[in-house]
Order: C-alpha cells, then structure tokens, then sequence
C-alpha cells in the first residue's frame, strides 16, 4: 500500500448500478452528474475537454498521463467562452504533475477548477473502460470534498436528476446566443470578432456546438464565414445569401435537437446550396435525408480510428467522438454510404447522389497528428467554387510516411 491509498478520499465516482470508486480530487470542489465515455486519445487533451459536444458527458482518459503539458489559452475548443460549454467531469489514473511544455500557462488541475470541472485521480481506468466496453456508456457522479465530508443525500440526488443523453437536446445549452462573423486573423481570446474581408465566398456555419478549429478550417479554404444559432430558421440563414452551408459538430442526441433542425436542413436542401455536416452535423443531415440515428453501445472516442473511404478504397486514421451514428439500413435510395468505421463497420460518412451535400461522422479538423481528412474541406470549397463558375483547388493528400 502506498501512502494515499490509507488516507480518506477526497473525490468519489459512483456508477448508476451502485459501484463507487474512491480516489482524489481535482478541479472544481462540488459534484457533476454525466454519461461517462472513455476516450483513447494520447494528446489533445485540452481540446477534448473543451469540445462542446462533450456537454452531458463525463471523460475517462485511457491514456494514464493527462496533464504533462500543461494547459494554454490556445488548445481550447469552446468558441462561446461565455459558456464554458464541455465536460462536466474528468477521470484520471495518474495524479496530475507539474507541467512541462513551453506553451503551458498552467497547471491542469487549476484550470479545471476555472473552468468549473469536477475531477478525479487515482482511479483505475483500464478496469473502468473494461466495463464500459462490456456493459455500455453508464450514468454516473463525481464528488470533490478535499474535507472528504461528502454530502451523500445530494450526490444521489444529482445522479437520479441526470436524465440520460438519450432524448436530450444539449445543442440548445451549448450554442451562440448571437451570430457572429468568424474572423481568422484577428480572432483573439475574449476579445471581438470582425468579418474576413475580401473572402471569395460566403459559408455560414449552424452551431450546434462548433469547435473553433472546424470554423479556422473554413476560413483557411478562403471562407468568410458567418456562424447562426442551432434554432436559426431557414430564411435567417438564407438571409445572409450564403455560397454555402455547414452543419458542425454538438452535444446531445441528434433525434432530440433534430426536432428543430431537421425541418430547417430539409429547406435549406431544397436550395441546391452546397451542404457540409461533421459529427452532429452529419447526423442532422442523415434526419433530415429521411435516416435514423441510434445510441451506440459505447460509442467512438480518440484519436486513431480507422476509416474506409468507400468511394475510393483509402482508409483514413481518424478523431472520433461520437455516442450516436447514421443507421445505414435506414438511409433511402439516393443517399450513399460514403464511408464506413473500420472498428466496427457503422456508418462514418455519406453523399446526396447528384448534389453537393455530403457529411462525415468523425472530426476532418482535427490534427492529432494525421491530417489524413482535411481534404474534406477542400471538397466543400469546391463543390461552391463549381456553383460560381471558378476553378477547382487540388484536394488535400497527407503526405505519405
Ligand atoms: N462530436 C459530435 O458532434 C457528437 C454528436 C452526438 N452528440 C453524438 O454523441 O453522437
């Protein structure tokens, strides 16, 4: 036994079936109720933890060290700072170290405490991600009391108030309250936004819970890009005459938030317009094509997931993030199945035939080393750039290793 192990708790984890782990606590002092995912990524940690649609969701890290490298004001994913929208806890094995990174601002665990995020250390992840792996995404609780005074009666009674993610929009809890312009150079942390002057073309993004590197994205292809809440009608997005619309990433079950989007995505198809959706977004889309999405068992999270492109053999390493997906039996005729997982053959991608609309289930904007997927971009831009009459670009290629 080594030292901490006889000294008292200071964080609890407890599982909806009653199984309660003890370990210690970082971040914000208090408890947070949420679905509890694992994810098998060995970097990017800060940018997991303030992806939106991790709102709902509580992250286990298989990889044992999170928190070597610190934590910067230049990895967060949250556009809508206001909101601190992501997790709402994180489960470690090691205890976090002193940082070393010439970029680190901070250590991790005081930046979890100002971002609000309850944490805890200590736990066994492998033992945990096993059974998540056997039984299936479990609801649960964690409670920081560096006093280890812990106030079961609460603690409960915010796990029995978590209502699960199944029926939930969180998109609504996570969006812009305004639109705004995304502006790629003059963007900076907790200061305005201005308009991309002397862009080629216009792209206005719905955030259903953007991470700012897919709006970067779009503006390097040469995009000014105008970014709408998820509840925005069609004519509001028509309003801005856009050249082109994409669907981005978010929280929550796509069935639940497609009750408002989907009737929007089905107008805005009837444009013509060029349509691009990630993750969320692609999910909305499936909806709206006359799909279905369903809760996986335990969904895909990290950053090495193989990918098949049907269209052409080439299998990508992808980011993955997601808990539901696209049934592919459910997709009518006309939608292609244009890519597919290669963990375990669920739908990862599809096309409208004859249209310029087209989604993928995983992250293209994501570099956690691959950037195997950006060519994705490149294929939205040119889908606009053939509507106005202007020359293709070459698709991105990674570089061969
Ligand atoms: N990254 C995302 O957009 C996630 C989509 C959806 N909330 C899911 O869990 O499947």
């Amino acid at each position: 036994m080594t030292g901490w192990e006889q000294s008292p708790a200071t964080a609890l984890l407890i599982l909806a079936d009653g199984t309660r782990l003890e370990g210690r606590g970082i971040g914000a002092v208090g408890h947070s109720a949420g679905e509890i995912c694992f994810n098998t990524a060995m970097t990017g940690y800060q940018e997991i933890l303030t992806d939106p649609s991790y709102a709902g969701q509580i992250v286990t890290f298989t990889f044992p060290h999170i928190g070597n490298v610190g934590a910067n004001d230049e990895d967060i994913e949250t556009v809508n700072m206001a909101a601190l929208s992501g997790v709402r806890g994180v489960v470690l094995k090691a205890d976090i170290t002193n940082p070393s990174n010439y970029r680190s601002l901070e250590r991790l665990d005081a930046w979890l405490k100002k971002r609000n995020i309850v944490g805890i250390t200590g736990i066994d992840t492998r033992a945990l991600t096993a059974l998540i792996r056997q039984s299936g995404l479990p609801d649960g609780v964690i409670a920081h009391a560096p006093d280890c005074q812990f106030d079961e009666a609460s603690i409960n009674a915010e796990l029995k108030a978590f209502p699960g993610l199944v029926g939930l929009d969180l998109a609504r809890e996570v969006t812009t309250a305004q639109t705004y312009h995304w502006d790629q150079t003059g963007w900076k942390l907790g200061e305005g936004y201005g308009t991309l002057e002397n862009s080629e073309f216009h792209i206005v993004a719905v955030d259903f819970g953007a991470k700012r590197n897919i709006l970067r994205c779009l503006a390097d292809q040469g995009a000014k890009v105008t970014v709408v809440p998820a509840s925005a009608s069609a004519a509001d997005i028509l309003s801005h005459n856009p050249d082109g619309i994409f669907l981005s990433n978010g929280p929550g079950d796509p069935a639940a938030t497609g009750q408002y989007a989907v009737p929007t995505i089905k107008t805005l198809l009837d444009t013509g317009k060029p349509m691009f959706g990630i993750c969320l977004g692609h999910q909305l889309l499936g909806l709206a094509l006359g799909g279905s999405t369903t809760k996986m068992h335990q969904g895909h999270h990290g950053a090495n997931h193989p990918v098949k492109d049907l269209t052409t053999g080439k299998v990508e390493i992808t980011s993955m993030n997601h808990g539901f997906a696209v049934e592919k039996a459910s997709l009518p005729p006309g939608i292609t199945e244009t890519h597919v997982s290669l963990f375990d053959g669920s739908n990862a991608g599809l096309s409208v035939e004859g249209k310029p609309v087209f989604s993928v289930q995983y992250h293209p904007e994501a570099s956690p080393g691959p950037r195997d997927s950006h060519y994705l971009f490149t294929r939205f831009l040119n889908y606009v750039r053939a509507q106005k009459g202007m020359d293709q670009k070459p698709e991105y290629v990674a570089p061969a290793a």
